[in-house]
Order: structure tokens, then C-alpha cells, then sequence
């Protein structure tokens, strides 16, 4: 089997208003300023300041002009999987390799970021292009289309974010055409980072629910507690995770679904790092390590999870071994129908959790 059937395969495992563009949107006649006089940086490395402003910039004032888009690299979707070389990195594309108007282009695309040499990075969905786009984009490309949860395990942490974010954003302006406020159709801006409504002009901005995943030990620190739920592929048990409520802090959010969901007490927290996940919109992941009181009977909330169990550290380091040194071959086993017991793959923040604990 090569590596894209296997791909392919535990793909099907791991299952878990109109286009008139505002003022700040798309202008192809508008010569943008900011971008001539940057045009002299292109091509050399711009510092991290340099652009984030010119990013900033671009929403926030002149939109995206032609020039920008012919500066740009696109990172392709095709009905929501991304184009991935062999090695699962983005196959970039070049805005003209992909024959289409600009302004067709800035309808079905939003602005991701820009890379270290200038070039803008671009997400666009070519759905919206035609029959034959499919086609057309693999016969141009050295990519192929993946599944999307797969290639978040699978590709660089960095380049990860940026699919994750595509897809939140395209997901989001889909689901929210209309104002919120007096129900009007609302038009996105040329960088798709806010819609605005025609008739009121009220400004909405793209939501993030905050979400606080814990990995919980013991006070001996030689056991800590994994849980499962019944939607999990079989064998695997991960952290606890849950939307912080309003009014909540991060700690006392964590403190709650703990208790909630296994009866435990939570004696401390630390933060340790977060990542943005995008099943099923738009969570930012806050990625805690937290000791519990591990004397007390576990009580665990049924209708959440299937199961919550304690290992050793030495269980799930080996477990965590497995997956880091052949993660494919690990997830194709399990989709086999194995009894093993397994810690949630690289690019998933329960994994970073799971593994800076053992390294700490
Ligand atoms: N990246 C990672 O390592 C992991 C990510 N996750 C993600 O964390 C999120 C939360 O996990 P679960 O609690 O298991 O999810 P869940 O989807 O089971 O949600 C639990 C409950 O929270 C409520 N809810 C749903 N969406 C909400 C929102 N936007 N704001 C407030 N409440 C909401 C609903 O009542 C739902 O029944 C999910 O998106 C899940 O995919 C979970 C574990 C690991």
C-alpha cells in the first residue's frame, strides 16, 4: 500500500452574499501605495514587525489590490481538503498556475499571512472555479487534495496553523452571511477577516471559543488520568478538554470540567501552550497541566465520556514512543481493529501535553 492509500485509508478511520466587496474590499483599478514603496523589500527577508504592519495594513486599510495577489502563494482546497506534497507539506501554488480572474480569485480566497521572503500566503477555494478546476490545479501542481484532519497530524506544526485557520475562516463566513443585528445580507472585506452589514454597518469579526485541555497526574506524579469518548477511534484515550464558560477564567474553567467530568479535585494549574483547532469551528485550544487529589474515587459523567482510567507514566510513554517513531503505521494498525492502547497523534495539543510532561 503507498503511502497516499494509507493515507487515504486512515483518513476514513480517524473520522472523527453576495460577492460585491465593500470599501475596504477589492479594487483592481487602485494602485496600493504602501505595497510600491514595499516592493523594493520583496524578495529579501522582512523582520517579523515588518509584516505583521503590512499585514495589518491590508485588512485594515487598503485590501487586496492585483499586485498583492500576483505577489502571492496560494495554499489550495478542494471541497475542504488541502493540496499536500508526498511529504505532507502545503504544495503551494502560484496565483497565475491557477488561470483565473483576480477578482473570481478574491471571491473564493482569504489572506493567511506572509512568508519570511514577502510573499503573501493566500487560502483559496477552487470549488467555485468550475468542473474542471480539480483537474486543472493536480495537473499544474506536484500536490494532491488530503483529508483535512489527517493533515493536521501529519504536516509542520507552522503550516498546520495556517490550514487550520483557512478553514475556520472559509467555515465562518459561510455560516454568517447575515447581520446579526438587523438580519441584512452582510459583504466580507478583500481579506476575509471581518463581514460588514450593508444596511446598519455594524462589523463582525470571525469567533473563537476558548477551550481548556488538561493533562491531569497524580500528587505522586507516576500516574496520570486519560480519558475517552465513545466518537474517539478505538484504543485511543486523550485529555480532558471544554469550552471555558463567560465569566470563568481559564483555571476555574479547567477546575469545573474536571470536576464535572470526573469527579476529581483540581490542587493546581499551569499553563503550558495552546494551538488553534478548527473541529468543530473555531476553539482556541488552552493547553494546561494540572495536579489532581488522586486519593478520591473517580466519578466519571457518563453521557460525556465512555471511560477515564489511570495509567503509569511508563504506559504512556510507550505509547507515546509508538506513534512519535511510525505514525502511520501505528494509526493503520489501530483502523486494523487492535485492542491498543493509544495517545492521540503528533498535531494535536493533547499529544504536545502529553508529551512535554514526560520530557518535563
Ligand atoms: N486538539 C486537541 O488535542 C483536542 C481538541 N479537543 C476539542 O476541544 C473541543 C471541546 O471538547 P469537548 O468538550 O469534548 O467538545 P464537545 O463538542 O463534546 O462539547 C461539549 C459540550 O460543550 C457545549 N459546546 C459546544 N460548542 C460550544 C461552544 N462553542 N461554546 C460553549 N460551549 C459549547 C455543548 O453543550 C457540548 O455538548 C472540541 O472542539 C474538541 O474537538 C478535544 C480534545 C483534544
Amino acid at each position: 500500500m503507498n503511502s497516499r492509500n494509507v493515507c487515504h485509508s486512515l483518513a476514513v478511520a480517524l473520522r472523527f452574499g453576495t460577492t460585491k466587496l465593500n470599501r475596504s474590499g477589492w479594487n483592481p483599478s487602485r494602485r496600493c501605495n504602501s505595497i510600491s514603496s514595499m516592493s523594493g523589500q520583496l524578495g529579501g527577508q522582512l523582520s517579523y514587525v515588518q509584516r505583521m504592519k503590512m499585514l495589518q495594513n491590508l485588512r485594515e486599510k487598503t485590501g487586496i489590490t492585483e499586485e498583492v495577489i500576483r505577489k502571492g502563494k496560494c495554499l489550495v482546497y478542494y471541497k475542504g481538503d488541502p493540496l499536500l506534497t508526498e511529504n505532507f507539506s502545503i504544495a503551494w501554488m502560484d496565483f497565475d498556475d491557477l488561470q483565473v480572474e483576480p477578482k473570481l480569485f478574491l471571491e473564493n480566497a482569504m489572506l493567511l499571512g506572509m512568508a519570511e521572503r514577502g510573499e503573501f500566503q493566500f487560502a483559496v477555494q477552487i470549488v467555485g472555479f468550475g468542473k474542471e478546476s480539480k483537474q486543472a490545479v493536480l495537473s499544474k501542481s506536484q500536490g494532491s487534495f488530503t483529508d483535512f484532519r489527517l493533515s493536521l497530524m501529519m504536516m509542520p506544526t507552522y503550516e498546520a496553523s495556517l490550514a487550520s485557520k483557512a478553514k475556520a475562516i472559509f467555515n465562518w463566513h459561510r455560516r454568517n452571511t447575515h447581520c446579526a443585528k438587523c438580519g441584512s445580507p452582510s459583504v466580507r472585506n478583500s481579506t476575509a477577516s471581518c463581514r460588514t452589514c450593508h444596511k446598519c454597518e455594524e462589523v463582525w469579526y470571525p469567533t473563537l471559543s476558548p477551550v481548556g485541555i488538561v493533562l491531569v497526574a497524580d500528587t505522586t506524579k507516576s500516574n496520570l488520568l486519560l480519558v475517552r469518548q465513545g466518537r474517539h477511534p478505538k484504543g485511543m484515550y486523550s485529555c480532558i478538554a471544554g469550552y471555558v464558560d463567560s465569566g470563568e477564567t481559564l483555571e476555574e474553567g479547567i477546575r469545573r470540567e474536571v470536576a464535572e467530568e470526573v469527579g476529581l479535585t483540581v490542587l493546581s494549574v499551569d499553563y503550558k501552550a495552546s494551538q488553534h483547532w478548527s473541529f468543530p469551528t473555531s476553539n482556541l485550544m488552552i493547553g494546561c497541566h494540572a495536579i489532581v487529589n488522586g486519593n478520591e474515587t473517580l466519578d466519571v459523567d457518563t453521557s460525556e465520556l465512555e471511560d477515564a482510567r489511570w495509567f503509569s507514566v511508563e504506559e504512556v510513554r510507550r505509547s507515546l514512543d509508538s506513534i512519535k517513531t511510525n505514525p502511520l503505521e501505528t494509526m493503520s494498525a489501530i483502523k486494523e481493529g487492535t485492542d491498543q492502547f493509544f495517545v492521540p497523534p503528533r498535531g494535536t495539543l493533547a499529544h504536545s501535553l502529553i508529551d512535554a510532561w514526560l520530557s518535563g
